[in-house]
C-alpha cells in the first residue's frame, strides 16, 4: 500500500563493482520524519549506498524503488534520479559567488518566492555566510563549502536529504551551526541519511541506525542500540564489582 510519506525502498539488493562484493540489504527504507545514521568502516560502501538512493548507480540485484513522490511525467515516473538530495563530502558547488550558489537552485522551485528569498536571508544567518556573500564559492575552506552546501539544502527543504561525511571538514563551532539546521529541517519533516564512519554532533539526532559490516547492511532503531551498550556497560560494572 502507498502512502503520501516520501520514501525510496530498497529490497534485496546486492551491490559488487565487478568481482569486489560491497554488500546486501533485504530491505532498506528512507522516508520522512526519519533520520538515520548511515555508519560502517571506511570503503565498506557508505557513499556507494547513498548513490544508489540518489539513482546515480543502479544495483547489480533487487529493486530501488520511490513512493510518495506525487506524480512524475510518464518518461520518468519510474526514475528515483532527483527525488532524494545528495550531499558529497566534497560538496559541488557553482562557479560564481556565494549568493549566487545559495539562489541559483531557487529558479526551479514552485514555492512562494517571497517565502523562498526570506528562508534564504534566515539561512544566510544560520550559516553565518553574510560576510562571504560576495567571495567567489570555490575560494572557501572546506568547512565553510560544506556550510554552504548544507545551507543550500535547507533553503529548498527537500523531502529526503542525504550527508555524506559531513563533519569531516568541519570545526566544532561550524558543527554546531549545522547541526541547528539539520534539528529544523528535522522538525520540517526532512528524512536524513547522515553516514559518519564514527559518532559526531550531527548523529545525536539520528533516531535509526544503518550499520553496513561484514558486506551486509542492517537496520536498528537507535534507543535498541542504547539499551544494548547500556546493558554492556552495566553487565562490565557488575563483572567488575563481583571480580573485585
Ligand atoms: N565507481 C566505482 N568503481 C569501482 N569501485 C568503486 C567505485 N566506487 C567506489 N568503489 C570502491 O567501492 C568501495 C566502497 O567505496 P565507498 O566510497 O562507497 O566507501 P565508503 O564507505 O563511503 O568509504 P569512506 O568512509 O572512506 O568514505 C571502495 O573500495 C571503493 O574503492
Amino acid at each position: 500500500m502507498t502512502t503520501n510519506t516520501a520514501k525510496i525502498i530498497a529490497k534485496d539488493i546486492d551491490m559488487r563493482f565487478e568481482d569486489k562484493h560491497l554488500f546486501s540489504a533485504t530491505k532498506l527504507v528512507f522516508e520522512q520524519n526519519r533520520v538515520i545514521h548511515l555508519q560502517g568502516d571506511n570503503g565498506c560502501g557508505k557513499t556507494t549506498l547513498m548513490k544508489l538512493l540518489a539513482g546515480f548507480y543502479q544495483p547489480t540485484k533487487g529493486a530501488i524503488y520511490a513512493e510518495g513522490f506525487g506524480v512524475a511525467p510518464w518518461w520518468r515516473s519510474k526514475s528515483i534520479t532527483g527525488k532524494a538530495l545528495y550531499l558529497h563530502q566534497h560538496p559541488y558547488l557553482f562557479e560564481g559567488n556565494v549568493l549566487y550558489n545559495l539562489t541559483y537552485p531557487l529558479r526551479f522551485l514552485t514555492a512562494d518566492k517571497e517565502q523562498l528569498k526570506a528562508r534564504t536571508e534566515q539561512a544566510i544567518d544560520k550559516a553565518q555566510l553574510r560576510h562571504l556573500l560576495t567571495q567567489a564559492a570555490s575560494s572557501l575552506s572546506g568547512g565553510e563549502k560544506q556550510r554552504l552546501a548544507i545551507a543550500r539544502a535547507w533553503i529548498i527543504q527537500p523531502k529526503l536529504l542525504m550527508l555524506d561525511e559531513p563533519t569531516s571538514n568541519m570545526d566544532k563551532h561550524s558543527q554546531h551551526l549545522v547541526l541547528q539546521m539539520i534539528t529544523d529541517l528535522k522538525q520540517q519533516g526532512t528524512g536524513m541519511l547522515i553516514s559518519s564512519h564514527q559518532t559526531c554532533m550531527l548523529t545525536k539526532v539520528c533516531d535509526y541506525a544503518w550499520l553496513v559490516n561484514d558486506k551486509t547492511i542492517t537496520t536498528d532503531n537507535v534507543s535498541t542500540l542504547k539499551e544494548v551498550e547500556q546493558t554492556q556497560v552495566e553487565l562490565s560494572a557488575s563483572l567488575h564489582v563481583s571480580v573485585g
